[in-house]
């Protein structure tokens, strides 16, 4: 039986090549001889005798009419989105404004309208080429028309053409008394069965992802609440329902207002987004974090995780052992470091600012000028330090073993090389700081290492073919003239290049006078304190020596004359007693003050007549420290007649005058330094003729 004939006649292809396609898939075109007409084209291409003609709209009926052989029977199509196609707006959430892009206002109002009747409801606005539109609209929605897409959409949905909906097919079916009807919906319906089963699966799906997060959620350290844009709770895991004591209560699915404790709800309302603050509530400091959740930029809810500070406090803690017991820890902030004159604390200015970039930085300065101290103050002060802070000295390390310290070794690179490798310093201060110490020391091979790890920031291991990436902050420091070492050929001046990108130049002490009396009384208070003793002062000499002083051993040198001086020193240390001042050839004091105080004892002692008993007390005890009975006995051998009661109170005057130390119990007395000083001064004075009377 020869085939009927159906029409299908619009202005656009689009139209055509569509009904088509859609014959082709539902098996129409077995039933029917299919056409496809432009109306442009209605002028040279006749419409089949006896055809049904299906018109893509109604607007188009009139123009149609006078080429249609007469008795032609005509029907407009209706249409529907396809499901399959319209899925693509189910992930935009409800609520949330979208645009319907189309080509003229009329098809624009139409597919909202299409949209509405196919159940999806949403917040559709219409858009068509020059038309106004709300600007803070991110998502667009077009069936195939994305070129139309004002150019600020965030994102399209491209929801296809229409299809020709099932009332059409049953008109087209009905007309021709075809009873393939039937077996042409069942077409339709496998493909919603398709669609159905498809949904199934992703609700499956999506139902044990929301477990699998649920086991995360509840596997985490943290206590977890999430609250709806209605401040509903959705979602709670056990350690919020433990931290808040909230067990057997229903919780999800309740405001919050109602279900939680009424001061923890109005921390919650206080805490601001993405700010990390510390609470106090019952009793205890929580650490409280709380997050905005959006999607497609609509406001969702927000997310509270929250954990008792103690825990993060032990967290960090073992953490910083770990590091501790490795020796991976900077011991020092820039309060340890002491120093108040103008020259100083700029220095430290530059430093508290470089400390948070993550540039390489190269600290200059004499010994003991504080380069160690000011590495690890730059360091506790950057975004690194909670991690480990690595110091290598080059001068203290030998050439043979530095290279695989640095870089760390694969098992078997060399004779004796450890089983299972080694890790190096590079790798260790992975995160951290790399404290290069003494760099101008390092050899050319181990200057060409350190210049191709500073340049690839990777590592290899001695013996290994593995790079490995490190990100690591480098300071060096140096007391050398690194560019003169570069003109005598000793320094990579490419490598002095890569070290010299923050230098920062530590003045020697000499150049800082003002700050010695500073730095003296911090640290007479740091000693006294560390020997349990009170503290002491300097007298004015002596102070005046310190700050005259050259220091070549800078700070260093200082704080080690202060520790001597705490231990030697009573109330107040003299200059006789400052050991830089000691002549190392005759070994004794030369200055004014000394003088003067060895002279005014001389005179007491003179004028008392017992300078004689006196002396030969301390030549004794110089010899060898006694208890009194003892010391009694050797000046009774020498001659000398003094009762034990004589000798108790030469001995007390002694200890007055600080000349002798006196032990507890039968410890006996010793000489001091004062007290040998004194010895040498009567030396003097005898040298100078003006013998004493002994
Ligand atoms: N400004 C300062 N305040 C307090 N103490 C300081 C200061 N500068 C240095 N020191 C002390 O001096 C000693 C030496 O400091 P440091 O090791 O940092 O010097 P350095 O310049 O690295 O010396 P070197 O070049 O010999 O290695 C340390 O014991 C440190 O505590």
């Amino acid at each position: 039986m020869e085939k009927k004939t159906v029409t299908f006649i619009a202005k656009m292809d689009e139209f055509l090549h569509s009904a088509v396609s859609q014959c082709v898939e539902l098996g129409v075109s077995d039933d029917f001889h299919i056409e496809g007409i432009r109306m442009d084209q209605l002028a040279y291409r006749p419409i089949a005798e006896g055809s049904l003609v299906v018109l893509s709209t109604s607007m188009i009926e009139s123009f149609v009419e006078p080429y249609l052989p007469p008795g032609t029977k005509m029907i407009v199509a209706k249409r529907m989105f396809s499901y399959q196609n319209l899925r693509g707006m189910l992930e935009i959430p409800k609520g949330v404004k979208v645009l319907l892009v189309s080509d003229t206002p009329e098809t624009a109002q139409d597919n909202i309208d299409l949209i509405r009747a196919a159940g999806l409801d949403f917040d559709l606005y219409p858009y068509y080429p020059g038309a106004e539109y709300p600007k803070d609209i991110e998502i667009a929605v077009t069936p195939g028309e994305a070129e139309h897409v004002p150019p600020h959409i965030r994102k399209v949905v491209d929801i296809g053409f229409r299809v020709i909906d099932l009332t059409t097919w049953l008109a087209i079916y009905t007309h021709f008394d075809n009873d393939n009807f039937q077996k042409m919906t069942m077409r339709t319906l496998q493909s919603l069965f398709f669609i159905t089963k498809e949904l199934n699966n992703e609700i499956q799906h999506a139902h044990l992802l929301s477990k699998y997060l649920e086991a995360i959620v509840n596997g985490i350290e943290d206590a977890v609440i999430a609250f709806d844009e209605e401040e509903i709770i959705r979602f709670v895991n056990q350690k919020a329902v433990d931290s808040l004591n909230l067990h057997g209560a229903q919780i999800v699915g309740e405001k919050s207002l109602a279900c939680l404790p009424s001061d923890f709800y109005e921390l919650f309302m206080d805490c601001g987004e993405n700010e990390d603050i510390l609470v106090d509530w019952a009793n205890k400091t929580y650490f409280f974090r709380k997050t905005h959740i959006f999607m497609e930029g609509r406001f969702l809810g927000s997310l509270l995780l929250f954990r008792q500070a103690v825990e993060i406090e032990k967290l960090e803690h073992d953490y910083r052992m770990r590091l501790y017991n490795k020796g991976l820890v900077a011991k020092y902030q820039f309060d340890d470091i002491y120093g108040e004159s103008p020259s100083f604390q700029k220095v430290l200015q530059i430093a508290r600012k470089i400390a948070r970039s993550n540039s390489t930085v190269l600290l200059l300065g004499e010994t003991g000028t504080g380069k160690e101290l000011l590495a690890q103050a730059i360091h506790n002060a950057s975004p690194r330090r909670r991690e480990p802070f690595v110091g290598v000295n080059f001068a203290a390390i030998s050439e043979s073993l530095l290279e695989s310290e640095l870089f760390g070794y694969e098992e078997g690179a060399f004779t004796g090389a450890r089983k299972g490798g080694h890790i190096g310093w590079f790798e260790l201060a992975h995160k951290g700081t790399i404290f290069l110490d003494e760099i101008g020391d390092a050899s050319g091979a181990i200057q060409n290492r350190l210049l191709r790890v500073l340049q690839e920031r990777q590592i290899m291991r001695v013996g290994g073919n593995k790079v490995i990436p490190t990100d690591i902050r480098v300071i060096a420091a140096t007391n050398q003239d690194l560019k003169q070492m570069i003109e005598e050929g000793t320094f990579r001046a490419d490598l002095y290049f890569r070290l010299n990108i923050l230098p920062i130049h530590l003045p020697p002490l000499r150049k800082r006078q003002e700050d010695i009396p500073w730095l003296v009384e911090r640290f007479i208070r740091r000693y006294a304190y560390d020997l349990r003793r009170p503290p002491f002062t300097l007298s004015k000499e002596a102070m005046k020596a310190m700050q005259e002083y050259e220091w070549p051993g800078n700070i260093r040198e200082l704080e080690n004359v202060i520790e001597y001086l705490a231990h030697v020193v009573e109330e107040e240390g003299y200059v006789y007693q400052l050991p830089f001042m000691v002549d190392q050839e005759n070994g004794s004091i030369e200055h004014d003050e000394c003088e003067a105080v060895c002279e005014q004892l001389y005179e007491a002692y003179s004028q008392r007549g017992f300078l004689a008993e006196m002396v030969a007390v301390l030549q004794e005890l110089k010899q060898e420290g006694s208890g009194r009975y003892a010391l009694g006995e050797q000046l009774q051998a020498q001659g000398m007649e003094i009762s034990s009661q004589q000798l108790r109170y030469r001995l007390k005057l002694l200890q007055n005058d600080e000349l002798i130390q006196v032990g507890k119990g039968r410890q006996g007395s010793k000489i001091s330094s004062k007290g040998e000083e004194f010895l040498r001064y009567l030396n003097r004075r005898n040298g100078r003729g003006d013998r004493h009377e002994l």
